[in-house]
């Protein structure tokens, strides 16, 4: 794994702690790099109405957007599993991806900055790298309105 990778899923799985996953007890995080080398993150962050739940994904990209920081985001790493006893998340072997959603605020992103990004999925033993168009294939972006 290269450096700057492993970095970018450490500090996922470290952002897992922050999440407010009362009802689920899943905790998420997202890390997102920037050209800068710099690293935002997010956790999820949950609802007594359920369905408002914003995950770790959405998070991160709606603070780098909301620091104009948006157009610098070129890799995306997740981590997630259930909450620990001392609120860390246990990752599990099979590596979480983005849900539905998360994916199609992804492509938001890859569009904008016209790159296939690369999602680093975390599991037990290290992560799993998927480029965006597997993820999302045929996905409705900004050019599809054109
Ligand atoms: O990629 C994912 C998958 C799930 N969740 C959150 C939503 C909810 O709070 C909890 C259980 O689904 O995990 C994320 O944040 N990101
Ligand atoms: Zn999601």
């Amino acid at each position: 794994m290269s450096d700057s990778k492993s970095k970018l899923v450490a500090a996922a799985i470290e952002a897992a702690r922050n999440a407010y996953a009362p009802y689920s007890n899943f905790h998420v995080g997202a890390a997102l790099l920037l050209d800068t080398g710099d690293i935002v993150t997010g956790a999820n962050f949950e609802n007594a109405s359920y369905g408002m739940t914003l995950c770790a994904e959405t998070v991160a990209i709606a603070k780098a957007n909301s620091d104009g920081q948006m157009r610098r985001i070129v890799a995306i790493a997740v981590a997630g599993g259930p909450r620990a006893a001392d609120g860390s998340a246990q990752i599990g072997a099979d590596a979480i991806t983005p849900c539905g959603r998360c994916r199609q605020v992804i492509k938001e992103v890859a569009d904008e900055v016209a790159i296939d990004l690369p999602v680093y999925c975390a599991h037990a033993g290290g992560h799993d790298t998927h480029l965006l168009s597997e993820l999302l294939p045929f996905g409705f972006g900004p050019a599809s309105l054109k």
